[in-house]
Order: C-alpha cells, then sequence, then structure tokens
C-alpha cells in the first residue's frame, strides 16, 4: 500500500476520530505491526502491555506481594507513570526513573500475569488507557489483549493479530536473542497466555473484530496486511 494511497482516505484526515484497536497473543507481532501501522497513518501509539508490565516492575521493586489483590490494586493508583505514545521513541519511566528496558526482562514477563488477572488493577489501567486515547483526540493505534473488547470497543477499525503458536515461541526466541531455552520460552509465551486468558479473551476475535494471521508473513507482509484491513474497514463504513 503506498503511501500516496493512504493519504487519500478521509479518514486519516486531520481532526477525524481513527483509533485502531490490536489484540493477539504473546509474540503475534501486535507491538512492532502496530507500531509501523501508527507511524504510516501518522496516529499516536499506545502500548497497554507496557503499562502492565510497569506495574508489574513497580510492585516487584517495592516488594508489594502479586498474590495481594488489594495491594496491586493499590499499587495501579499510586502508579506514577510516563509512557511514550509516540510510535518513534520508546520509553517508559516509573517514578522518573527509565525501566523501558527492565519491564522486558524475563523476570517481569513471568510475573505479569499475577498483575494483569487482579480486576481492580485492571479497571485502574484501563481508565488511564481510555484517558490517554482521549487526550490524544481518539487519533491512536492501541494494542493490547482487551482493546477490541473492553478498552475501546467503539474503535473504528478493530483487529486480532494472530500467528501460529510454533510461529510466537520462534518470533519470541530470536527476539531475545537466543538466551532461552525451550521450556523459558513457553512459560513467557504459551503459559502466560493461558494465565492472561482467564480475565480476557484474544485468542478468538469478538463480532466485528477482523482476524488477521501472520504465521505464514514476514514482518512487512503483515504491516502491509494491516493496512489493507484498515482501508476496507474505513471504505465501508
Ligand atoms: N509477521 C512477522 N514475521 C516475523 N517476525 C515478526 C512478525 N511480526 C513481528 N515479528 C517479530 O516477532 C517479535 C515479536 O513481535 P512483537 O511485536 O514484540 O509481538 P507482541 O507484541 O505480540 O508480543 C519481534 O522481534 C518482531 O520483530
Ligand atoms: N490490554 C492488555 C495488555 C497486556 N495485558 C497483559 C498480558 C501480558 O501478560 C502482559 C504484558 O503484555 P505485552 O503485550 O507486553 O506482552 P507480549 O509483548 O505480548 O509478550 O500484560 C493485559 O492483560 N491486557
Amino acid at each position: 500500500m503506498t503511501q500516496e494511497l493512504l493519504d487519500t482516505l478521509p479518514a486519516l484526515r486531520l481532526g477525524r476520530p481513527l483509533v485502531v484497536a490490536i489484540d493477539g497473543p504473546s509474540g503475534s507481532g501486535k507491538s512492532s505491526v502496530s507500531k509501523e501501522v501508527a507511524r504510516r497513518l501518522r496516529l499516536a501509539y499506545l502500548d497497554t502491555g507496557a503499562m502492565y508490565r510497569a506495574l508489574t516492575w513497580h510492585c516487584v521493586t517495592n516488594g508489594i506481594d502479586l498474590e495481594d489483590a488489594a495491594s496491586v490494586e493499590q499499587a495501579s493508583r499510586d502508579l506514577v507513570l510516563e509512557l511514550s505514545t509516540s510510535p518513534n521513541e520508546e520509553y517508559v519511566r516509573v517514578d522518573g526513573v527509565d525501566v523501558t528496558d527492565a519491564i522486558r526482562e524475563p523476570a517481569i514477563s513471568s510475573a505479569v500475569s499475577a498483575v494483569a488477572t487482579t480486576l481492580g488493577a485492571r479497571t485502574e489501567l484501563i481508565r488511564r488507557q481510555r484517558a490517554l486515547i482521549e487526550k490524544h483526540h481518539r487519533r491512536m493505534v492501541v494494542e493490547g489483549r482487551d482493546i477490541t473488547t473492553v478498552v475501546a470497543p467503539g474503535a473504528e477499525v478493530r483487529m486480532l493479530l494472530t500467528a501460529s503458536e510454533e510461529a510466537r515461541l520462534r518470533r519470541r526466541g530470536i527476539q531475545l536473542g537466543g538466551t532461552q531455552n525451550a521450556e523459558q520460552l513457553a512459560a513467557q509465551v504459551t503459559h502466560r497466555d493461558a494465565k492472561d486468558s482467564t480475565v480476557v479473551n484474544f485468542t478468538q476475535a469478538a463480532s466485528g473484530v477482523v482476524t488477521l494471521d501472520s504465521s505464514d508473513l514476514d514482518f512487512d507482509q503483515t504491516v502491509a496486511a494491516a493496512l489493507v484491513i484498515v482501508t476496507k474497514v474505513l471504505n465501508r463504513d
């Protein structure tokens, strides 16, 4: 899809709301694909997973018991979080501390489900996510697990990005530089998804949500397919 063609879409004109909601399991390509889609559509970008990871980092660092729902919920309200909403710049800060890399460490990946399944903490993070979407005048690509269904069910475009388990494990393995063995990768991808699925459904597309299976597509092909979906949905409405 050429930039010229994209730029002719009426919905891309400044001032019009355009929320592109993208959900999917771990390693499906949500963050990398959503970021590129945001660049191409000149929209802001929100990585909601980074918010759950930042809260987890905060709890672990401050010795908050992840099994104690009331404490995790309180921590979610106390969290002092700064998060980039530009697809061209990545930073996450908690209490002014740069945790951009720390929140991607395997220790956080293993602990994050305990936080993400604490319903009170979800309520607070969802409130913040909706506020960020509004702050950007509803012109944003938002990715996570419950964006199409809970955070922004009214989004102009809603997509479920999937990939086979084999492809997702392979991608995550490469992304982590081959440092993780098969068991460690499964803990961070398959087992985490199983835990997360107990509170949100991101394995099946809800009504009106378009599925994009990237198992047999490379990165560029996946971005292109996502942009075709955006164009089709916008031209249909
Ligand atoms: N279609 C694709 N084909 C191959 N690799 C991909 C594809 N999409 C994403 N990747 C790579 O897979 C890894 C995981 O992608 P990421 O965007 O972090 O997934 P998620 O946010 O869903 O966990 C990254 O290194 C990314 O560059
Ligand atoms: N909207 C969201 C986003 C993430 N989560 C949870 C689920 C995941 O275990 C963690 C981290 O999400 P993240 O998107 O960073 O995870 P992956 O990059 O897919 O491995 O947060 C969630 O419950 N709801």
